[in-house]
C-alpha cells in the first residue's frame, strides 16, 4: 500500500496552542543514574544521537567557538520553535532519524521520516541548550531523495506513529544502514582501536518486512479527570472510547491505531478483537492500560492438517501455516499470564504471554543457524561446556546444547528459569546435560567452577543497559575459550566488547561481529559478536581478521 507522505504530527499539533514548547523532549529517555558524558556509557538514543550530530559537525568543520549550543557562541538566533524550514538531509542517524545542518548556524536539525538526499520540510519544536542539535517534526518531502520509494510505504500510520520509520527505504538499503550503526557503534563506543574491529559482516536477515511480530503491546490512557476521580471516591468516567495505539512521533499522546501491519496474522486478527472488547469494556477500566497481543502456536496433527481443532480458544483469529512440512494453527493470547508457544527449529519454547521472548520467529531459525556454526572454534576441537547467562527461558540452552556435553543457564527472573527447566524437559533434554540457576548472572561463576574454561563457550545477552561491571571483571577472571555475545542495544555490547578486548587489561580479540534484522522497517539491529580467547603473545593478523568477515554468508 502507498500513501502520501505530508505531514505528520505537524499537521495535528500545529502551533504553539496545541503543543508545549518542550514536549518533544521525550524523544529521549534519558538514564537518570548516568549522565551522558561518563565514561561508562549508557547506549541511550541521546547519547547515540549526540555521537552522530558530532561526527556530522565535524565532519563538515563546523565548530561552535568552544560552546555546545550550536549556535556559534550565541552570535546567531536561532529560529523561533515551530518555524518551518526546508533542509537537505544529508545522514541517517543511529536512532533512526535524518539529520540536517540548520543553514547558518552550527547546529543539526533532527529529523524524522527523513533520509539522506531528500529536501524536506521541517518545523523546528526545539533547540536543545546544552548540545548542538534540534528537534524537528517532519512536515513534507520538497524533493525526495533517488533512493526514496512511498509506494514502499505498508502502513496508513507512516510519518505520524513512532515506529517504523525506514519503510520509504528498500530492504537492502535498510541492511546496509543497520551494518554502519554497528560500524559507528564499535567506533564510538568500544574504545578500541580500528584494527581491533574485524570488517562488520553483512546484515542477515529473515523473509519478511512486514508481518512478522509475534507481540503488540498497544496502550491507551485514562481520561484527564481520572486521578481527580478517584481521588474522590468517584468512578472514572469515559466519555468516549480513548485512541488505542502507539505514541504519536514526537509527543506524549496515544494514536489510534486499528491494525499494525508487522504483526503476524493472528496477531493482527487478535488487535482487532482486543480492541473491540476494550471498546465494550472500557467503563470497567479506572485507569489506562496496556494489552498484550501474542501470538501462540500449536502444531496439527498430520492426519489433519487443515482442521482447526474445536477446543481452540479465540477460533476467530486462528490460522493455519505449514512451516517445513508441519501444519501449525496460530492464534492470539491476550492474557499474560497464560502460557504461549513458540516453535524455532522445531524446538517448542513455553512462555508466560506477558513475559520476555524474542518477538520475531521469522529470523530466530536464521540466527540459532548461524550461531551453531559459530560457537565452537573454527579449527580446533568442539568445545564441551556452554554457559548460557541472561537465559531467559532457555533459547539457547535449548537449541545449543546438543553441541555440548554440559550447559548451564542462569537468569534473574525465576519464573522465566522455571520455564527454561520445562523448555528443556519438552525438548528431551535431561538435567545431567542442561540445567539452570535462578540468580544475578554474576552468581554463574560461584557454579561453573568445575567447567573448563579452556573448553566452555559463554553465549551472554543481556537486555538493553548491558552487562555490568562486576559480571565483565567476573568474566576476565574464569577466561571462557568463546564468548558469544548477543544484544539489542549495539552500542552496550560495543562498550563490553571494549572491556573484555582491552588490548592492557582485556583476554579477548574481536572474531567476528554482524547484525540481524529482527526489526525491519526501525533502525534497530540485534548484534551478535563472537570473541575468542587471546592466545598468550598472540595478535590476530588482519589476514585472520579478513578471513572470519569473508565466510559470513547473507541469509
Ligand atoms: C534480552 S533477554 C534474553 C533472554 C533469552 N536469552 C532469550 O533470548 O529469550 C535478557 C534477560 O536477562 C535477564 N536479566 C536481566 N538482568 C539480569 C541479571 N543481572 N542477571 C541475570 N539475568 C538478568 C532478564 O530476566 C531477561 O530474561
Amino acid at each position: 500500500m502507498g500513501t502520501t507522505v505530508e505531514s505528520n504530527t505537524a499537521a495535528q499539533t500545529n502551533g504553539t496552542k496545541k503543543r508545549a514548547f518542550n514536549e518533544g523532549k521525550r524523544h529521549f529517555k534519558k538514564n537518570k543514574k548516568q549522565k551522558i558524558d561518563t565514561n561508562w556509557s549508557d547506549g541511550s538514543n541521546e547519547e547515540v544521537l549526540l555521537k552522530d550530530v558530532r561526527s556530522l559537525l565535524d565532519r563538515l568543520n563546523l565548530k561552535n567557538g568552544g560552546s555546545d549550543d550550536g549556535n556559534e557562541g550565541g552570535k546567531t538566533e536561532l529560529p523561533e520553535p515551530f518555524t518551518e524550514v526546508d533542509l537537505d538531509i544529508t545522514d541517517l542517524s543511529s536512532v533512526g532519524d535524518g539529520l540536517a545542518v540548520l543553514p547558518g548556524s552550527s547546529r543539526v536539525v533532527v529529523v524524522p521520516f527523513a533520509m539522506p538526499g531528500d529536501r524536506v520540510t521541517a518545523k523546528l519544536i526545539r533547540h536543545d541548550r546544552q548540545h548542538p542539535f534540534t528537534v524537528a517534526d517532519f512536515v513534507k518531502v520538497v524533493t525526495p531523495s533517488e533512493r526514496r520509494d512511498d509506494s514502499r510505504i505498508g502502513c496508513q500510520y507512516f510519518s505520524k506513529c513512532s515506529g517504523c520509520q525506514f519503510q520509504m527505504m528498500s530492504r537492502d538499503d535498510q541492511l546496509a544502514h543497520k551494518r554502519t550503526i554497528i560500524e559507528k557503534a564499535y567506533r564510538h563506543f568500544s574504545g578500541l582501536p580500528a584494527s581491533a574491529v574485524p570488517t562488520v559482516g553483512n546484515t542477515k536477515h529473515g523473509e519478511r518486512e512486514y508481518g512478522y511480530r509475534t507481540k503488540l503491546t498497544p496502550h491507551f490512557d485514562a481520561p484527564p479527570h481520572a486521578r481527580r476521580d478517584r481521588r474522590h471516591g468517584n468512578p472514572v468516567t469515559w466519555e468516549s472510547v480513548p485512541p488505542i495505539g502507539f505514541m504519536l512521533k514526537g509527543t506524549r499522546k496515544t494514536m489510534d491505531i486499528e491494525d499494525c501491519p508487522i504483526g503476524t496474522d493472528a496477531v493482527r486478527r487478535g488487535l482487532k478483537r482486543e480492541r473491540q472488547r476494550v471498546t465494550e469494556e472500557i467503563h470497567t477500566y479506572k485507569r489506562g492500560a496496556t494489552l498484550l497481543c501474542r501470538e501462540h502456536t500449536t502444531p496439527l496433527p498430520l492426519s489433519s492438517p487443515d482442521t482447526i481443532p474445536s477446543d481452540t480458544s479465540n477460533p476467530s483469529d486462528a490460522l493455519i501455516e505449514t512451516v517445513d512440512s508441519t501444519p501449525y494453527l496460530r492464534t492470539c493470547i491476550t492474557d499474560p499470564k497464560s502460557i504461549s508457544t513458540e516453535y524455532v527449529l522445531n524446538k517448542r519454547f513455553d512462555n508466560p504471554a506477558g513475559a520476555f521472548f524474542q518477538n520475531n520467529n521469522d529470523i530466530l531459525p536464521v540466527f540459532i543457524r548461524r550461531i551453531r556454526s559459530l560457537i565452537h572454534p573454527p579449527s580446533s576441537p568442539p568445545l564441551t561446556h556452554l554457559v548460557d547467562a541472561y537465559s531467559g527461558s532457555g533459547l539457547f540452552t535449548v537449541s545449543l546444547s546438543d553441541l555440548f556435553t554440559h550447559s548451564i543457564g542462569i537468569d534473574v527472573s525465576a519464573q522465566s528459569i522455571a520455564f527454561a527447566s520445562t523448555n528443556a524437559a519438552h525438548n528431551g533434554i535431561p538435567s545431567s546435560r542442561a540445567s539452570f540457576i535462578a540468580g544475578d548472572a554474576a552468581d554463574i561463576f560461584a557454579h561453573v567452577r568445575d567447567f573448563p574454561a579452556d573448553k566452555t563457550a559463554v553465549v551472554l545477552d543481556p537486555s538493553r543497559k548491558g552487562c555490568d561491571m562486576p559480571f565483565l571483571r567476573q568474566l576476565l577472571e574464569f577466561a571462557p575459550k568463546r564468548v558469544c555475545y548477543v544484544s539489542c542495544n549495539v552500542h552496550t555490547q560495543a562498550r563490553d566488547v571494549g572491556v573484555l578486548c582491552d588490548p592492557a587489561t582485556g583476554k579477548y580479540e574481536i572474531e567476528s561481529v554482524e547484525g540481524f534484522d529482527f526489526f525491519p522497517l526501525t533502525a534497530h539491529v540485534e548484534g551478535l559478536a563472537i570473541l575468542r580467547l587471546r592466545e598468550e603473545g598472540d595478535t590476530a593478523s588482519d589476514e585472520q581478521k579478513l578471513d572470519v568477515t569473508a565466510e559470513t554468508v547473507d541469509a
